[in-house]
């Protein structure tokens, strides 16, 4: 009987058959047979890890973006202060009155879901097959260098300076395209305000990152409900590469972030956006502010959506720390100079991960080699 397994004639050694790439985890936890999770979705959570805080004093700083757009000097500038606080403390925010309607998300979380819910074959036209494709549809971070298969699928499209996006269902690049102006426009409200708060001219962020051509993402998550999920993980802990990520979800918890070492949850009030912190604020600011080190739970009890739309420089900017936050004694550049494109495809392709990649030495060494 002929057989399946590949056979090398010279040394008669049976090679692997390499498995198919796993590109969705969603039918996998939608089938019925399974008792307990594959061990390649296990993921071994940090044991150090601090405990969930339960302060209630350590809640999520709020901003009242009205404020920023139509308020006087006088009533800017304590805002100004508590995103300078935010930002330096918290590395995150949730924003309110920000004027996104809340039906405007809502379509897109269940045009999503709709998307989700194509056949895989569907699907597949929207692979991709390098880390830097305009539009991929996949489970990992980057599947084939991931060690663990993330409990998640996932849908990311650039929308800004060029619109892509996937062509179904029926009014998803619509409602992406809509979504994402309004969201521009936020960004560029808070950017603004965070010029300030760092004591810069209000347009030095738009300007240090020629954001006029900055690149825009709509990065959509999927999590499937997991029957083990303290052995899964959504997301592992990361910081996005960009400046600042405006963050909706469809209301399930899962998201968390890390502040003063402990794990706080994620739980946004009703039509407000989570804004964090990405790593090219970092570098800009030297330090100031962090790119903050977020996660995303597996749970049992009802799928979780996200929309994540980081904003980030242009493609070909060399980021670096701005000339008010370096001098050669007491503050030294603490990053090295790369263009936004290098670092993304740097971080994509496994070569730099997670914290690390802010590292000076670690960076300059991969980056070298
Ligand atoms: O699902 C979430 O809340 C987090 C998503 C996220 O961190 C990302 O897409 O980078
Ligand atoms: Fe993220």
């Amino acid at each position: 009987m002929a057989s399946t397994i590949p056979l090398d004639t010279k040394t008669l050694k049976v090679s692997p058959v390499h498995p198919p790439k796993i590109t969705s985890v969603k039918p996998l936890a939608e089938s019925t047979g399974l008792s307990s999770l594959p061990s390649i979705y296990t993921f071994t959570h940090n044991l150090h890890d601090e405990p969930i805080s339960d302060d209630p004093e350590e809640s999520i700083p709020i901003i009242d973006v009205s404020l920023l757009v139509s308020g006087s000097p006088e009533e800017q500038s304590p805002v100004i202060h508590q995103l300078n606080k935010a930002c330096s403390d918290w590395g995150c925010f949730m924003v309110i009155n920000h004027g996104v309607p809340e039906s405007l998300t809502k379509a897109m979380i269940e045009v999503f879901q709709e998307f989700c819910n194509l056949p895989e074959e569907e699907k597949q036209e929207f692979h991709g097959n390098h880390v830097m494709d305009p539009i991929r549809c996949s489970t990992g971070f980057n599947p084939s260098v991931d060690k663990v298969n993330l409990w998640r699928d996932h849908l990311k499209f650039y929308t800004y300076p060029e619109f892509h996006s996937p062509n179904k269902p029926v009014g998803f690049s619509e409602i992406a395209l809509e979504l994402s102006k309004r969201n521009r426009e936020v960004a560029i409200v808070i950017l603004k305000a965070i010029s300030k708060s760092l004591g810069l001219e209000e347009s030095y962020i738009e300007k240090a990152s020629n954001f006029e051509l900055g690149l825009q993402i709509l990065a959509a998550n999927f999590y499937p409900v997991c029957l083990e999920p303290e052995r899964a993980i959504g997301i592992p802990p990361h910081s996005d590469h960009g400046l600042l990520t405006l963050l909706v979800d469809n209301g399930i918890s899962g998201l968390q972030i890390q502040h003063k070492g402990k794990w706080i949850n994620v739980n946004l009030l009703p039509n407000a956006l989570f804004a964090h912190i990405g790593d090219h604020l970092e570098i800009l600011s030297n330090g100031k502010y962090k790119g903050v080190l977020h996660q995303a739970l597996a749970n049992d009890k009802a799928t979780r959506i996200s929309v994540a739309m980081p904003h980030g420089p242009s493609l070909d900017t060399v980021i670096r720390p701005a000339p008010e936050f370096v001098d050669n004694e007491s503050h030294p550049p603490k990053y090295i100079e790369i263009t936004y494109k290098e670092y993304v495809k740097l971080l994509l392709s496994g070569k730099i991960c997670s914290k690390f990649r802010l590292d000076f030495e670690q960076s300059k060494a991969v980056y070298a080699s």
